[in-house]
């Protein structure tokens, strides 16, 4: 039996749960709820009690497939007790936690190709194991994923036989084609093998799926569902000239006749191949091919349209992410200049630079500090994977305000000796260096972050990271929210706003103390 979470949360008429607006996909109907308008975001009052089966997974895959570890409550991960009492303890009573979309929010999955020909499995690892569970109906994925997934078992390993016994509507959708019975013996000929990983034999390792939902031909309403799936098939050879080339060439053209932009029913964007023999658990080999659609995978979040390559960094729940950023934007200041580090393809940073208006602030290198490259910067944005931040970065993050001191009085010490310096031909110099537009020692005093954006998605590490921040009294939390980026688990995103050195009302207190202390005496 799952873990029901209806005991430990009575349900109660009033429901205050609702997925973001426009999640109609799969969508969980409010257990005798009176029909209020969407909202995007929950209110964490305790008082607020919330059922249970309204938002509840209902997947036939849940425990043979490692994916979802919750079924109940998807609104609301536990996790987030937890997090709401962390962030009281530490400074922060206002947490906010976004439910955001509840079904059919992933929008990239990464899904292993394992079994037989005849009956292949393409899903994710059982728990522990390298079994795979096989996942057709998954209630996380983009329909669009389920849909790419089902057209790559047709075209890949159904047999003529089971192709007519089992998916007679499959005729259906080819009878307008041209030649339906050269394309179901097509079907049959490809034969595609699933990997074998004690052999290391097979075609076809993995699939990667990802779903773009940026079409401007479309009603903003009907964008997300309509969202299209770029394939990429991780191929078990060293390039496109191997022996099972062709077999790789006619699952591309069986996808792409089938889905792609002339077919009845569009739903594939792209597709690509990697290449990869490792034998270690490695999904991707550096070599990628653009096989058949569009090259460009384009992505419309956070304000921005972003492209990004099938090998990059790209978020799984697109609408989630775009959520966390308009909120992002709100902690920067217009024409600030930001660092973004962890940043991937750069997609927190264009988006901020795109709606804040940022200042551009040329990379000013000062010798023998690490955190020099973060000279002149009034907003440093991390998003470390979920392992958190390098140690690198928390030390010298810890030591920020003494590194600046220093940086300050190297800086007023080299302006005096500037000063003072009566040579021509040392002050002629010192002028064509600032024309020629380098960086002269004085304006290495500019100042470090006041403000560091800390975005995870590792409630651990970054529990464990925040307290190092804090320890070291340079950085104080101020605000902090939360997003449900993955319901169905006990992964939240976080997103914390901490500022330079303490509280003014703490400082302010212990003088207090001290005072009472004298006088008592
Ligand atoms: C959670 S992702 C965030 C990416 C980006 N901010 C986004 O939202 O699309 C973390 C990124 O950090 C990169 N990364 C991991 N370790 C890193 C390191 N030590 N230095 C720089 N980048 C790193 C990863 O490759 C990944 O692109």
């Amino acid at each position: 039996m799952p873990p029901c979470l209806l005991s430990t949360r009575p349900p109660s008429l009033l429901v205050s749960c609702s997925a973001s607006p426009g999640a109609a996909v799969g969508v969980a109907v409010a257990v005798r709820s009176p029909p209020q308008p969407p909202s995007p975001s929950l209110s964490l009052d305790s008082t607020t009690a919330l059922p249970s089966l309204s938002c509840s997974l209902q997947c036939s895959h849940f425990q043979s497939c490692s994916g979802c570890t919750h079924e109940f409550n998807l609104h609301r991960p536990v996790i987030v007790d937890e997090a709401t009492d962390f962030f009281k303890n530490h400074g922060v009573s206002d947490f906010t936690f976004d439910t955001c979309r509840l079904y059919g929010w992933r929008c990239r999955a990464k899904l292993a190709v394992r079994g037989i020909s005849m009956s292949p499995l393409i899903g994710l690892y059982q728990e522990g194991t390298h079994n795979v569970a096989d996942i057709p109906d998954c209630k996380a994925h983009h329909p669009g994923i389920n849909a790419a997934v089902e057209l790559l078992r047709q075209g890949s390993f159904f047999s003529l036989f089971r192709f007519f016994s089992t998916n007679m509507f499959c005729l259906d959708y080819y009878s307008d084609s041209k030649s339906s019975f050269l394309l179901i013996f097509g079907i049959k000929e490809l034969n595609i093998e699933p990997y074998d990983e004690d052999q290391g034999t097979g075609d076809l390792r993995y699939v990667q799926m990802a779903v773009t939902t940026h079409n401007t031909s479309l009603r903003a309403a009907e964008r997300y569902r309509n969202g299209k799936v770029q394939i990429t098939l991780v191929w078990n050879s060293r390039n496109e000239k191997s022996s099972n080339s062709d077999k790789l060439d006619a699952l591309a053209k069986f996808l792409w006749r089938n889905g792609g932009s002339w077919s009845k029913n569009h739903h594939i964007h792209s597709v690509w191949a990697n290449f990869q023999t490792s034998t270690t658990n490695v999904i991707f080999g550096n070599r990628w091919r653009h096989l058949l659609g569009e090259s460009d995978f384009w992505e419309h979040v956070g304000g921005i349209d972003i492209s990004l390559t099938p090998s990059s960094f790209g978020q799984a729940n697109t609408r989630a992410f775009d959520v966390l950023l308009r909120k992002l934007q709100k902690y920067v200041p217009h024409g600030a200049s930001v660092t973004d580090l962890y940043a991937g393809a750069g997609v927190i940073g264009l988006s901020l630079a795109a709606s804040r208006n940022c200042r551009q602030e040329p990379l000013v290198k000062c010798s023998g500090e690490p955190l020099s490259w973060l000279v002149g910067s009034d907003v440093l944005v991390v998003d470390p994977p979920r392992k958190g931040l390098d140690k690198s970065l928390v030390d010298a993050l810890q030591t920020i305000s003494s590194v600046e001191r220093k940086a300050k009085f190297s800086s007023e010490s080299s302006s005096v000796k500037e000063k003072e310096e009566k040579r021509p031909w040392i002050l002629r110099a010192r002028e064509a260096s600032v024309q020629i537009g380098s960086k002269t020692d004085s304006e290495d005093s500019r100042s470090f972050p006041r403000t560091l954006i800390y975005i995870s998605c590792g409630w651990e590490s970054f529990k464990e990271d925040c307290k190092s921040l804090l320890s070291s009294k340079a950085w104080r939390l101020e605000k902090a929210h939360g997003f449900n980026f993955f319901p169905g688990t006990q992964s939240i995103e976080v997103l914390a706003v901490f500022k330079r050195g303490q509280a003014v009302g703490l400082k302010k207190k212990k003088s207090g103390k001290k005072k009472k202390k004298k006088s008592s005496l």
